[in-house]
């Protein structure tokens, strides 16, 4: 993938019905952790929203039950757009990208990025246009054969949105997907996360807890307060696009991260409910 970042800005559309919405959710584990609280939250089509909020305030929790990898205890997710399957779960409609790449490290960089299409019953034959397109949108194209211990760290990450992508989601979930890279990789994955964002109309859902990063990505952000995770401010960002090494270096962006850094101190010191 090139590091130059997105030209402009897609247009996030109010009128359009939202991608997910999110109704008063709550969750509380069986070791009676209340881990969210009264969420609620829509997620519109095209929007890069980042959720923002300190360690263990829920982030992880409010995006695994919104990709139906988890159950809230109480309160509904909707998908208003998306075709329902039998399990009662959006089919297809989801990518999903865990802080850890998660990797077979005995499949190719092609067989990983085949599993779920291989879940979904279709043939290695049929996926290979998909999977190498995939791979070519994270810059792997001629890393088909390699298996992961072959991979830098980065590497390894583009695999793991390559397999987020070849089904060719309408939301794109990520878990603080770049936590554990070095500050220079993570910059060059965030362009190109952006550059695919803008390129393929994605509707992203960014979990993270670096103040910079989500000043730097985001058309929106959810600032969460500490446990039980509910939204303290939702802002909208307006800063210019598109969003390149000038803009990493702008007073902008300067004054931005102070904004968001004040948003998040505040939601920190509301009173949480700890339980
Ligand atoms: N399966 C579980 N069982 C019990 N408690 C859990 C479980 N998963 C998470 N928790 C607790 O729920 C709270 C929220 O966890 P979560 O991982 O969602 O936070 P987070 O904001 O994503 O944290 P981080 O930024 O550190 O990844 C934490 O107190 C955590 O210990």
């Amino acid at each position: 993938m090139s590091s130059a970042a997105v030209a402009e800005r897609p247009a996030a559309s109010t009128r359009q019905r939202p991608v997910v919405s999110a109704r008063n959710v709550s969750k509380r584990f069986s070791n009676g952790t209340l881990a969210l609280s009264d969420m609620t939250l829509d997620i519109m089509p095209g929007e890069f929203v980042s959720l923002l909020g300190p360690s263990g305030c829920g982030k992880s929790t409010a995006l695994r039950i919104i990709a139906s990898l988890g159950e809230a205890t109480t309160g509904t997710i909707d998908w208003p757009t998306s075709r329902i399957d039998s399990r009662g779960k959006p089919a297809s409609s989801i990518g999903f990208v865990f802080q850890e790449p998660t990797l077979m490290p005995w499949r190719t960089v092609f067989g990983n990025v085949y599993l779920p299409l291989r879940l979904k019953g279709q043939s290695k034959s049929a996926s290979r246009e998909r999977i190498m397109a995939a791979l070519e949108t994270v810059g792997l194209g001629d890393f088909a054969k390699a298996y992961p211990r072959e991979l830098s760290g980065g590497m390894k990450m583009r695999v793991s949105i390559a397999r987020a992508l070849v089904t060719e989601p309408a939301i794109l979930l990520m878990d603080e997907p770049f936590g554990a890279l070095d500050e220079i990789t993570r910059q060059k994955l965030n362009d190109d996360v952006l550059r695919l964002w803008h390129e393929a109309g994605l509707t992203v859902v960014f979990v993270t807890h670096s103040v910079y990063e989500a000043a730097y990505l985001s058309s929106r952000i959810i600032v969460m307060g500490s446990r039980p995770g509910r939204v303290v401010t939702d802002m909208p960002i307006d800063s210019p696009w598109p969003r390149d090494e000038g803009f990493r270096s702008s007073e902008d962006y300067a004054a931005l991260s102070r904004k968001v850094s004040d948003a998040l101190q505040h939601a920190i010191h509301q009173t949480g409910e700890a339980a």
